[in-house]
């Protein structure tokens, strides 16, 4: 990730001398060499990670001590270092058996359903929704009344499951989502950008600009991943920069559809929804009460305001003070350095527009002189970029999340049982208190902040590894209360040896091996 006192990874570090609000390295034009990579921008490639979306029905969670890094594993995939944190939990990298890589990121459902409930039921009728067995269309809403008993979880199994079939080279793919049915963790298995965001630009924070050339390569990724969202009838409402990532090759992926919107394709996408971040709003979300905007023409606006902090390093209109950002949104001009490329100022003012009905629009945008290079490097045609997109059926819906990690629950029975096994073969020593055992520990939500006390769980499962008595003790609920098991004379418990193959040990015979 770059952070804002990070070099950029071009050379793009002169740029911010002159003037610290608005330098920027001098725009590199009448290139004739092709763009780096040839194929890039002009021909659709599968996007890297790429694989048949696979429905893993036996889900579990482990734990391996010789894994590095802390080796929680979840299905196949190995959790790695922390490499972000958002509001919704933690996200680590990941590798599965072959040596891939991925993003793994932890979500709260109890956040996740409230922000859903919200989003979705204030808008029942806007929702794309799917197919049910009889070949009609239902909102996600309707079958959350109907067939779900009002399980909130089902809402946002509609947003996963089309985010799951995009397939864009611009569009970070979902590989898998995990459920744990006993917890409050939602597990999203995404691919995994090596560079992380592009950069980091707040109200109160600026970054060092880019070279024109590199923004110029990533506003061209941004279009055809745009482009081809409007065209699948999704449209975005929250891009920026913060949610645009890097791969190890420097392609830019579009990343967060939390706000997003879904309509019938074909369809003007009109919405009255006030949603992303407000530095980014088109001036037409700037008015109180306003009525249905243009989806389209709001992504576009957000897109410039992008543009204009990967080239300047901060954001065209700034203010703590949302009504004075509002209103520096709508009848600020935009402020460009004299210096700047004509092609690209025409381009920002065209992008720029307050009023919604003259923006640029999409078409047009993409053949702009100083996104083709003057028509020397012209994107791949829109037809080739948004291939159809089919929606997704009932049953595409139903496997959307992977539900059955229910083996950390025989994990939980398991130690309850060794506790008792071995308890069985100490006589416990009088008053002597057992520490106090926080029954939170046992929740399945694999907070992996507390991952100490599920390491010492899941030891237990399946690794034939050597645990204390300390830990199964430790492993126990607070409410159950028991004389200590300490033997007389010692430090502590004995160690013992645990041996349990699989979940399905775990649930039936276990052994332990007093030393
Ligand atoms: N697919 C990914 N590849 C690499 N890094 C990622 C990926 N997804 C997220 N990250 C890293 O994790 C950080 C947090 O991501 P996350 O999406 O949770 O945060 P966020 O944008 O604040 O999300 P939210 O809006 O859900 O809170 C990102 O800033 C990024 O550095």
């Amino acid at each position: 990730m770059l952070a804002p006192d990070e070099a950029p990874p071009a050379a793009a570090t002169a740029a911010a001398a002159a003037s610290p609000q608005l330098s920027r390295e001098q725009p590199v034009r009448h290139i004739s060499a092709p763009v780096v990579g040839v194929l890039r921008h002009h021909r659709r490639t599968p996007s890297i990670g790429r694989a048949p979306i696979k429905e893993t029905l036996d889900a579990s969670f482990s734990y391996d001590d010789d894994e590095e890094g802390g080796g929680v594993r979840i299905n196949q995939y190995v959790l790695k270092e922390e490499i972000g944190r958002g509001s919704f939990g933690a996200v680590h990298l990941a590798e599965d058996q072959l040596g891939n890589k991925y993003a793994v990121k932890e979500f709260s459902k109890s956040k996740l359903r409230r922000r859903s409930q919200s989003l979705l039921l204030r808008q029942p009728g806007r929702r794309l929704g799917f197919l049910d067995a009889q070949g009609h269309r239902r909102s996600a809403s309707e079958l959350y009344q109907e067939q779900e008993g009002g399980n909130p979880l089902f809402l946002i199994r509609e947003e996963i499951a089309i985010l799951k079939k995009l397939d864009h080279e611009n569009i970070v793919n979902l590989i898998e989502v995990l459920d744990d049915p006993e917890g409050d963790s939602l597990y999203m298995v995404l691919e995994w950008c090596e560079k992380g965001v592009v950069m980091n630009v707040d109200l109160d924070k600026t970054a060092k600009p880019y070279p024109e050339e590199q923004c110029r390569l990533w506003f061209r990724d941004m279009i055809l991943g745009i482009e081809y969202l409007h065209a699948q009838g999704i449209v975005h409402r929250d891009i920026k920069p913060d949610n645009l990532l890097l791969t190890a090759n420097e392609v830019l992926k579009i990343v967060d559809f939390g706000v997003s919107e879904m309509f019938e394709k074909n369809v003007p996408m009109m919405t009255a929804k006030s949603a992303g971040s407000p530095a980014f709003f088109p001036p037409e979300l700037c008015v109180a009460g306003h009525g249905d905007i243009s989806g389209t023409a709001a992504d576009i606006w957000s897109m410039g305001v992008t543009l204009y902090c990967l080239l300047f390093g901060r954001l065209p209109f700034s203010n703590h003070n949302i009504i004075e950002l509002c209103d520096s949104i709508k009848h600020d001009d935009v402020r460009l350095p004299d210096d700047v490329d004509p092609e690209l100022a025409d381009l920002l003012h065209k992008i720029l527009e307050k009023d919604p009905a003259k923006r640029i629009k999409m078409p047009e945008l993409r053949e702009h002189p100083w996104v083709t290079r003057g028509g020397e490097d012209r994107l791949l045609p829109t037809e080739e970029n948004t291939a159809d997109f089919i929606m997704p059926t009932q049953e595409e819906m139903e496997t959307a999340i992977t539900k059955s990690i229910h083996n950390v629950m025989a994990v939980v029975r398991a130690v309850r049982k060794l506790k008792r096994l071995t308890l069985s073969r100490f006589k416990p020593a009088a008053n002597v208190p057992l520490p106090h055992v926080d029954a939170t520990r046992r929740t399945q939500s694999l907070n992996l902040d507390e991952r100490g006390h599920h390491q010492q769980e899941l030891s237990a499962a399946g690794h034939n590894k050597e645990i204390s008595l300390d830990t199964l003790v430790d492993a126990l609920p607070s409410e159950v209360e028991l004389d200590s098991p300490r033997i007389p004379g010692t430090e502590s418990h004995p160690a013992v040896e645990v041996q349990m193959a699989d979940s399905t040990d775990l649930r039936g015979e276990s052994r332990v091996v007093p030393e």
